[in-house]
């Protein structure tokens, strides 16, 4: 050919004759608004999912050896409760970790505070609440989240153990949801810490007592479970489960290696 006035280039694609339109792709895409109606559909919506998981995928993928700590939204700045978790969040930077919360206030905002007066990294993901909050003071890498099951899959995938604190639905929430992965070995096994065994030893031993003898859950379930009242308890516990874990899987590279060596010498 090539008349130019008869080839049409759109994106990637190329057409002639009378396969040639009217205008550019820009064109199209810029000229008009069309109707604002698309915003409030699902396929939108997915989109937007979408892109939460980009942005936190982006974020936290390089974090490194983290724990995310759990606990109430409600705690008092000098209810003791709070000193505890920032020296938990502290003693957890010590041995290695960063610390992941929920960004918001409370036993949250004191985890964040230990971990950042550490120097260490204080990672807060945050939720859109219909109320205004903006991520409490301390932490130091944060996000905030329009879809609490998004802001979930964070929690789990960049952590190597939850911490939970005392607290109310949210935090029971997030530790029967770290049960169940762990326990339907979504996630391989991890520990849960649970911390205050004034708070927790009435759940756990009806959970022994009444839901274990029920059948509606194994014993070997209750061993996911850490209870203890010693932060540096709840730090060795969780580098003991990292250690033991690492060495497993040195063992299962070691085991497939030598397996592949085998059959190669077949
Ligand atoms: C109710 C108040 C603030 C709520 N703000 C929150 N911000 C971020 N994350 C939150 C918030 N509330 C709950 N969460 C999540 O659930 C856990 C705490 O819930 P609980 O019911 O208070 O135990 C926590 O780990 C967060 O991930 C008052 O100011």
């Amino acid at each position: 050919m090539t008349d130019g006035r008869k080839q049409h280039q759109r994106g990637p694609v190329i057409l002639r004759r009378a396969q040639i339109g009217a205008g550019t792709t820009d064109q199209r895409l810029l000229d008009s608004r069309g109707s604002a109606d698309f915003i409030h559909t699902d396929p939108w919506r997915v989109l937007r999912i979408q892109s939460e998981f980009v942005e936190g995928f982006g974020l936290l993928a390089e974090l490194g050896a983290a724990v995310s700590v759990f606990g109430s939204a409600r705690t008092a700045v000098d209810h003791p409760e709070y000193a505890t978790t920032r020296r938990l969040g502290e003693a957890l930077v010590r041995a290695g970790f960063a610390v992941i919360t929920g960004g918001g206030p409370g036993t949250m905002e004191a985890a964040n505070r230990g971990a950042s007066e550490a120097g260490g990294v204080s990672v807060g993901l945050g939720i859109e609440l219909p109320f205004e909050q903006s991520l409490n003071e301390w932490v130091d890498v944060g996000i905030n989240f329009r879809y609490f099951f998004a802001r979930k899959t964070m929690f789990v995938k960049y952590a190597q153990a939850f911490v939970i604190m005392p607290g109310g639905f949210g935090t029971l929430d997030e530790m029967f949801e770290a049960l169940t992965l762990v326990q339907t070995q979504k996630v391989t096994r991890f520990p849960v810490v649970l911390f205050g065994t004034a708070y927790w030893q009435g759940l756990f031993d009806w959970l022994r007592g009444t839901v274990q003898p029920a059948g509606k859950i194994n014993a070997a379930d209750l061993d996911l479970l850490h209870l203890t009242d010693d932060v540096d308890d709840a730090v060795a516990h969780i580098v003991a489960a990292e250690q033991a874990r690492s060495e497993q899987t040195r063992a299962e590279v070691a085991v497939a290696t030598d397996t592949v060596r085998r059959n190669d010498g077949q």
